[in-house]
């Protein structure tokens, strides 16, 4: 007996080969199509946003989404300051825009580039409460049908997107609360971040994810070396510019402005960094004439304020090549100079077998407690990424105690606000090295507000005992 053949049974009548039905045949989506729109035009920007949007559901980190967009569209920076614009607001409420569309259509809409364009136009329509609409609603609704009228893969959804958004606007109360029933619309982050979140901080929880959703400061770190804060708040006051001093050289400014008006900023009289960051150079405790090593540099925040602390010999590392170029930019502004390493930090290939005095371990991590700055982290992440990345840090971290002299003194920092990742890793690295750990502060959480308007950071210091 053959396969298939059965006593008793007949054979099925042998099916013809047939061609896909034309419409059964999947076409790559068309996202870097150059839409024929004017380039100031909202059609345009909420266009590029969606394709950005797109881009990040796909698995792409939105800055990078956002240049492949700038460079598919040839954006001029009026366009691509619009796009921007756009494509972070609806990050930071993507949750409550796709439960939204979640309620309006019958199933998700395809291809993905007209749901971030939906998306992109409910988050003018829809603005956080105490903000002011940015555009006319009806220009918004208009603008995205004209949107999907221009590009080639959902010109026949144009009607559909003239639907959607105006029956949100006609129903907008209705929708929203029952949106807001799912923790996804109410919180906008995915249900196993905020369940992380609220396992980690049953009191805080709420108020974290909350500032994680505000546009974050613009904090500046004020360059000891060519000034003081008390002169620079003089300088930004006579340039028209309001802000306050909220830290030992952090200034932030009461509205956000382009780097290229702030005072000084092109001859490296001040950087742009978060305050929270600005703690790790001070708990360092440098010294003149002391080697050092800032192991996961780039950009190389943390290595020009090192080096505008002390006169330090400092090796800067990171694996990445191509930031850390960024480093040698940032401290060529700042007129200071560090040997550059593009390394691992996890090897000893790069090392020249002498110990440091201080090494600063800004190990890789989930970026949970930089969320506000980086509104796409919690779409890309998933919640194994945080076990990878606890591995792979405290192998850097194994790796950098060896270079370390005795009675030397290793900063670790992390800006993850997942215990996992922070304090649980930094109580097992004491107790793996028997290392003594100094005061520092700890979990940093982000709550916004005054003296707490900073990103998640963790901060353990660790000293190694004399030999
Ligand atoms: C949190 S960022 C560092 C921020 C930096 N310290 C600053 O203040 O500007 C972490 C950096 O670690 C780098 N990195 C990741 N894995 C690494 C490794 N195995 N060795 C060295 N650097 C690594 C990444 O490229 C990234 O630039």
């Amino acid at each position: 007996m053959q396969g298939g053949d059965f006593p008793g049974q007949s054979r099925p009548a042998r099916e013809e080969p047939r061609l896909r039905e034309s419409h059964e045949v999947k076409v790559a989506p068309q996202r870097d199509f150059r839409p024929d729109l004017k380039s100031d035009s909202l059609a345009l920007a909420l266009l590029g946003a969606a394709s950005a949007v797109a881009r990040v559901r796909g698995g792409s980190a939105l800055p990078q989404a956002l240049s492949a967009v700038f460079g598919a569209y040839d954006a001029t920076p009026q366009a691509r300051g619009a796009i921007q614009d756009i494509a972070y607001r609806t990050m930071r409420q993507l949750g409550r825009s796709e439960t939204l569309l979640g309620l309006m259509t019958s199933k998700a809409p395809e291809p993905p580039m007209l749901g971030g364009l939906l998306c992109a136009a409910l988050s003018l329509l829809d603005t956080p409460e105490g903000q002011a609409a940015p555009y006319e609603a009806f220009t918004v609704v208009d603008q995205a049908v004209s949107a999907a009228a221009a590009h080639p893969d959902f010109a026949h959804a144009k009607a559909m997107v003239n639907a959607v958004l105006r029956r949100f606007l006609r129903e907008r109360e209705a929708l929203v609360e029952q949106a807001l029933r799912e923790p996804l619309a109410r919180f906008n982050y995915p249900q196993w971040w905020i369940d992380t979140m609220r396992a980690a901080y049953p009191h805080e929880w709420e108020a974290v994810l909350a500032a994680g959703n505000v546009h974050p400061p613009l904090t500046l770190r004020v360059n000891r070396r060519k000034t003081d804060v008390a002169a620079y708040l003089d300088t930004l006051n006579d340039a028209g510019l309001q802000a306050e001093q909220v830290g030992l050289t952090a200034v932030r400014l009461a509205h956000a402005v382009n780097v290229a008006q702030i005072p000084g900023f092109a001859d490296g009289v001040v950087s742009v960094q978060d305050a929270g960051a600005q703690l790790a150079a001070p708990l360092l405790d440098l010294r003149d004439g002391m080697r050092v090593l800032d192991a996961c540099a780039a950009p190389g925040g943390k290595s020009g304020h090192i080096l505008e602390t002390a006169d330090v010999q400092l090796t800067s590392v990171d694996t990445d090549a191509a930031r850390l170029a960024r480093v040698g930019d940032n401290l060529g502004r700042l007129g200071l100079d560090a040997t550059l390493l593009a390394a691992d930090a996890g090897s000893r290939d790069w090392w020249d077998g002498r110990q440091y005095d201080r090494i600063l371990a800004d190990v890789p991590c989930t970026a949970s407690g930089i969320v506000r700055r980086h509104p796409d982290i919690r779409w890309l992440r998933r919640k194994s990424d945080t076990s990878q990345l606890a591995t792979l840090s405290s192998k850097i971290l194994d790796n950098l105690w060896q270079m370390l002299l005795p009675d030397g003194k290793l900063l670790f920092v992390t800006c993850s606000l997942w215990p996992q990742e922070s304090e649980a890793q930094a109580a097992a690295f004491a107790a793996r090295h028997d290392a003594v750990r100094l005061d520092a502060p700890g979990q940093l959480l982000p709550l916004g507000g005054a003296g707490q308007d900073h990103d998640g950071l963790f901060y353990a210091l660790f000293q190694k005992k004399a030999a």
